[in-house]
């Protein structure tokens, strides 16, 4: 049973996107003073309603701030090699600062060959190579938006990482290695855990910081997490009760120190920060 919610340890991401967007909007205007006009190009192949929301969402957010957004939608049945075609052209476009392939692709499809074929300059999401080898070797420029959320986050709460035990669960190269990389970066001590991991609680309950997402709504009880811990949830599950996610929030929250709700948590950042990085794309090409 849940007892009544303690409203002061819920991390408020739609606020903080908020602020992040603000900071946007301002940079977008002194951009546009010095003739340059951020752009953004969404790709999206075939038409999974959730990338669509998405997508519409990303469209949004570029009307709020100033940023110039196109769509660019193709049929799943579009060929890698088609696709690519159309990355290069968006490569070669001096209009275009940033380009967002939105995933997932159709199985026929290598997301990785078409991350590969992004111009890195342009590569809003922080996907390419070269980008998240950067992040590798501690040089964070264009890195994946989630994650990069999160860290946001956790500077906007003054949560300190350094020593800390950090969890991140789930080793996707959208959220999981990206996170533990940016949390080894500021010097946290990271066990990342995924589906092969045996024996997931011996691992949560030592966390001091906890980021999940792998898609399993509520895998994180009240009893895997220990008091105070500060939580990061990246799920997001739907079914006929609404959006959950994978934390069992409305016990752990009495644990926690600190806990994102799903919505309105992780969410609203991974657009507010893919704003951030198209303005920086446009910076760094003056366009
Ligand atoms: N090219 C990319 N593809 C995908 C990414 C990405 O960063 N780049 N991430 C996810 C999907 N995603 C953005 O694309 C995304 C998912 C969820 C949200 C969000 O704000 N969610 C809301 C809840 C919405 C709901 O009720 O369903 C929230 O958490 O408040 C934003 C972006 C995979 N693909
Ligand atoms: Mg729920």
């Amino acid at each position: 049973m849940s007892d009544a919610i303690d409203s002061s340890k819920i991390i408020d991401g739609k606020a903080v996107a908020q602020k992040v967007e603000a900071e946007v909007s301002k940079t977008v205007a002194a951009l546009k003073e010095k003739n340059i006009f951020p752009k953004l190009v969404t790709v999206l192949v075939g038409e999974d309603p959730a990338s669509q929301m998405y997508v519409r969402m990303k469209h949004k957010a570029c009307e709020r701030v100033g940023i110039l957004a196109e769509d660019c939608i193709l049929p799943a049945t579009i060929t890698e090699s088609e696709l690519l075609n159309k990355i290069q052209a968006l490569n070669a476009d001096k209009t275009v600062s940033s380009i967002l392939v939105q995933l997932p692709l159709p199985k026929h499809i290598s997301a990785q060959t078409i991350m590969n074929a992004i111009d890195p300059k342009k590569d809003a999401d922080g996907f390419h190579p070269f980008n998240m080898g950067n992040l590798l070797i501690n040089e964070e420029g264009l890195v994946p938006c989630t994650p990069k959320g999160i860290i946001r986050l956790l500077e906007e709460y003054k949560i300190d990482v350094q020593g800390k035990n950090a969890v991140v669960v789930g080793h996707s190269n959208v959220v999981g290695k990206p996170m533990a990389a940016m949390l080894l970066n500021r010097n946290a001590t990271v066990s990342v855990c995924h589906i092969f991991t045996k024996d997931l609680k011996s691992y949560t309950i030592e966390a001091d910081i906890l980021v999940i997402g792998v898609g399993v709504k509520h895998l994180i009880k009240e009893d895997m997490v220990k008091p105070g811990v500060v939580v990061f949830d990246v799920g997001i599950n739907q079914d006929s009760t609404g959006t959950h996610g994978d934390v069992d929030f409305a016990n752990v929250i009495h644990k926690a120190s600190l806990i994102t709700p799903v919505p309105g948590g992780v969410g609203p950042m991974t657009i507010a920060i893919l704003m951030s990085h198209v303005v920086k794309c446009a910076e760094t090409i003056g366009q």
